[in-house]
């Protein structure tokens, strides 16, 4: 028989965060999770924070005052246009910092009350089930310090060459943008220096991701049932 210890180990609801530069796979990677390998849900920190611009909300007036009426969609006065938004903090890392400083707690609070909700409801229907896993998907988590609300951290990586090959066929994007928004976000935590974080247990898991989609999802299999890839 197992002991309660054991039991209680068995049953733990974990919570694993999936990072990863754009393109190199990670949004793939976390979906697979959940359809092929038995993740309870995924949570996707670009659309949390969509979320967090909601017509009015105390989110938005604080971007507002920071950056000025320039970034409200035409014709009104509580509602942001991202796109707008976005060509200000994307040409200017500095720009963008002083955004993420207003955005990053109100996602992070929305996160862990999605996450707490969750857990409730595995509670609830008490599943035995070894590998109840939340994935949240954030190509900055660990830049966002929410690396405490998570059992384990793995980057899902792919050469270069081959996430442009794959948005410039799968978004439409020239070649060149898609070397300068990888080039964007290549001084991020976990993306542009994942050695360092492997070595510091920043991060504990690669997911190499050069090959099928067949071969990402043995990896992710592999990295599930490895203990090293979790805290
Ligand atoms: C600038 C904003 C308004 C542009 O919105 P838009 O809908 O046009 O683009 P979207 O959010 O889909 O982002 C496009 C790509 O850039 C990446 N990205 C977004 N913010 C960041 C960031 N701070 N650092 C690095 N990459 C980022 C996204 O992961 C995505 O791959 C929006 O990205 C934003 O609010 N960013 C700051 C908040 C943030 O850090 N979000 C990322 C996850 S929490
Ligand atoms: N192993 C693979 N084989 C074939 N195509 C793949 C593979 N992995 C990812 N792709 C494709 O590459 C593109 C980029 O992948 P994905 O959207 O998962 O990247 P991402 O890291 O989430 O990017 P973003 O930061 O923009 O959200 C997608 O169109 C996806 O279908």
């Amino acid at each position: 028989m197992k002991s309660t210890a054991e039991e209680k180990q068995h049953q733990k609801l974990k919570v694993l965060g999936v990072c990863g530069g754009i393109g190199q796979g990670k949004s793939t990677a976390s979906k697979l999770l959940v359809s092929d390998l038995g993740c309870i849900a995924h949570l996707d920190a670009d659309s949390i924070a969509h979320s967090v611009y909601s017509p009015g909300s105390q989110a938005v007036k604080d971007v507002v005052s920071e950056f000025g009426s320039r970034i409200l969609a035409e014709g009104t006065n509580d509602t942001i246009d991202r796109k707008e938004l976005g060509k200000i903090v994307f040409a200017e890392r500095n720009e963008m910092a002083r955004l993420e400083k207003i955005v990053w707690p109100h996602v992070k609070t929305l996160l862990s009350e999605k996450i707490e909700a969750l857990k409730l409801d595995w509670e609830k229907e008490k599943k035995d089930d070894a590998t109840a896993i939340i994935v949240l998907e954030a190509a900055i988590l660990l830049d966002a310090g929410w690396d405490d609300l998570l059992d384990g951290v793995w980057t899902v990586r792919a050469p270069k060459s081959t996430a442009v090959k794959r948005l410039v066929e799968t978004r439409n994007l020239a070649e060149e943008e898609a070397e300068k928004r990888i080039s964007y976000q290549n001084s991020s935590r976990g993306i542009g220096n994942i050695d360092a974080e492997i070595k510091s247990g920043g991060i504990t898991a690669v997911i190499e991701n050069n090959g099928t989609l067949e071969d990402l999802k043995e990896s992710l299999k592999n990295a599930i049932h490895d203990p090293k890839s979790w805290k």
